[in-house]
């Protein structure tokens, strides 16, 4: 593509020698520069991205983005914001990809994985062929790709956007972090819908207060416009959990067309007559497009309300609620979340993906429900992530459990026993008696004891890591699977 084309859609720029050259292709990382790319400088949170423009020119970049004039001989594009105007090129380098699919969008502290893979499931039976971008994988006509995070760069969407769209997919369902609203990272994504799951605490290590990440969640909805577009095809729906305080302040500062979910009386879609076994979850359904009875294969009250957002959002694409209630009920559960592990032993072992306070509970909640004898928990919390979380969960933890083995969930750069410690606070302050739990830093061990420790009957809970294949420990990624140590730890006492 041509760069001054390509300029002439940033509004306000100053522009540094000639830009009538082809570029290649963009880059934001100077280590993946080729010949002819077009290098973004971001400023960072650890390094700016202007100190590798040098290094992107020996890589053969044929020209820059930046918010300074740089000492560099190639062509420059200066504005205000770089993230913006990241943006903004990606989109009309990749021929505005979001244009051509309906792309829904799932933003909440927790669900969004679980309510994206239903959304996914009823399109694709509905024959739209549908995509998915989130914690897991990216997937999309049959091919699957690895995700570093749960919602990627403007510029990697953009780029993924195009590839599915030329593939023939018609509809993307994605998670969309508040780490990716915050860094504008789905600016330029045009949004047919957006769903919210819930909001309570997580991530304060980054957005420093429950206000600055509920603002972040926000922009979300703040984006979302055109509520009274003639055309049904192009309207925008916010589709809110009204069940959540935030969900009135999310009303408020949305111009689309607002739908909602929940429990309660006076929603558009509601569940009632919920009955929840070890097998899945029962309930009735009533919605502005007729009623039933659903029987999810999913133990767990949250599994409701995700079901309830992946309802509410397909019904509004116009798929007819008795198919919305096959596809529900034919899906197993997703990876790593209650995911029951089975090596023959005489009790029951779940690996589940809980790694907030909200998370722990509702699991914890749900086992508590259907376990005949003891629940034996192991769980730990992220390093380099919120802090205050960690003994707010080990208070969770001894509340709903029997015995918690504390233990390491991806320490990164901290001190393993230090994050141990921290959530140990918690059970010091509600002073839960010292035979109820450990403290084991090596996160097999942990599991080893809680399998050691099982009887017949009980429930062993492994939180925090669900799908996840590693352990992060300093900058090395061991590999590390919970459902293949649990089978091992059951093979060991067997
Ligand atoms: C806090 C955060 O979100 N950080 C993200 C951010 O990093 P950063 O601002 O620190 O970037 P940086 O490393 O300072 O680099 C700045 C620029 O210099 C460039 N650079 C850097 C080095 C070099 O040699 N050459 C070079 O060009 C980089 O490519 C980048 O463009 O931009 C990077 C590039 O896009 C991301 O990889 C990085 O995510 C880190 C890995 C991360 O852990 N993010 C997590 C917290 C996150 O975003 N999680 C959410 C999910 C949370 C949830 O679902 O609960 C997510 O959406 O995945
Ligand atoms: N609607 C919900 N409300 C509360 N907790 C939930 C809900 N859905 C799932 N959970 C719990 O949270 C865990 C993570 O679920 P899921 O992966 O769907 O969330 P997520 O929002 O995608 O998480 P992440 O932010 O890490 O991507 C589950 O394993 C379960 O314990
Ligand atoms: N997407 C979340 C997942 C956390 C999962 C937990 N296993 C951890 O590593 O803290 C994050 O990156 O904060
Ligand atoms: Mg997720």
């Amino acid at each position: 593509m041509r760069l001054n084309e390509l300029a002439s859609t940033l509004t306000i720029k100053h522009i540094i020698g000639s830009v009538d050259i082809r570029v290649s292709g963009i880059q934001t990382d100077s280590r993946k520069v080729t010949e002819g790319d077009l290098f973004i400088c971001l400023p960072g949170h650890t390094v700016d991205g202007h100190n590798y423009a040098q290094q992107a020119m020996e890589k053969g970049t044929a020209a820059l983005v930046v918010d300074r004039q740089l000492d560099i001989d190639l062509p420059q594009i200066i504005v205000k914001d770089c993230r913006y105007a990241m943006a903004v090129l990606a989109d009309a380098f990749f021929g505005s990809p979001s244009k051509q699919m309906k792309v829904i969008g799932i933003t909440g502290t927790n669900g969004k994985t679980t309510t994206a893979y239903l959304i996914e499931k009823i399109m694709n039976d509905h024959n739209v062929k549908t995509g998915l971008i989130g914690t897991i994988q990216m997937r999309y006509g049959g091919r699957t790709f690895p995700m570093s995070g749960t919602t990627p760069e403007a510029l990697e969407l953009q780029r993924s956007l195009h590839d599915m769209a030329a593939s023939g997919t018609r509809c993307c369902v994605m998670e969309v972090s508040s780490h990716a609203l915050e860094q504008g990272r789905v600016k330029g994504t045009d949004f047919r819908t957006a769903v919210f799951t819930n909001l309570t605490q997580d991530h304060l290590d980054y957005h420093n207060t429950m206000d600055e990440y509920r603002a972040a969640k926000g922009l979300f909805f703040s984006r979302m416009g055109n509520a009274f577009q003639s055309i049904q095809d192009k309207r925008k729906f916010v589709v809110l959990n009204a069940d959540d305080p935030a969900s009135a302040y999310f009303k408020n500062i949305t111009s689309a067309e607002v739908v909602t979910y929940g429990l309660e009386e006076g929603v558009d879609v509601r569940a009632t007559e919920i009955s929840i076994s070890a097998q899945g979850t029962d309930f009735h359904v009533d919605s502005f497009k007729g009623s039933t009875d659903i029987k999810l294969k999913m133990v767990g009250k949250f599994n409701v309300y995700n079901a309830l957002g992946a309802i509410t959002a397909t019904l509004l694409e116009g798929v007819p609620l008795d198919e919305i209630k096959r596809s529900l009920e034919s899906l197993s559960g997703v990876d790593g979340r209650v995911e029951s592990v089975d090596a023959g032993q005489p009790f029951a072992v779940i690996v589940d993906y809980a790694h907030t306070p909200d998370g722990l509970e509702n699991v914890l909640k749900t086992v508590d429900e259907f376990a005949v004898g003891r629940v034996l928990t192991v769980f730990g919390c992220g390093g380099d992530r919120d802090k205050t979380k960690r003994p707010i969960m080990g208070k969770i933890a001894a509340k709903y459990s029997d015995v918690v083995f504390v233990t390491s969930d991806n320490p990164r750069t901290e001190d393993p026993e230090s994050i141990l410690k921290d959530i140990e606070q918690g059970l010091i302050e509600d002073q839960v008696p010292q035979e109820k739990y450990q403290l084991i830093v090596d996160r097999r061990g942990a599991i080893q004891k809680a399998i050691d420790m099982a009887s017949p009957e009980d429930v062993v809970l492994i939180a925090g890591k669900g799908h996840e294949t590693y352990q992060l420990i300093g900058q090395t990624t061991h590999d590390f699977d919970d459902r293949i140590v649990a089978k091992e730890a059951i093979r060991g006492i067997q």
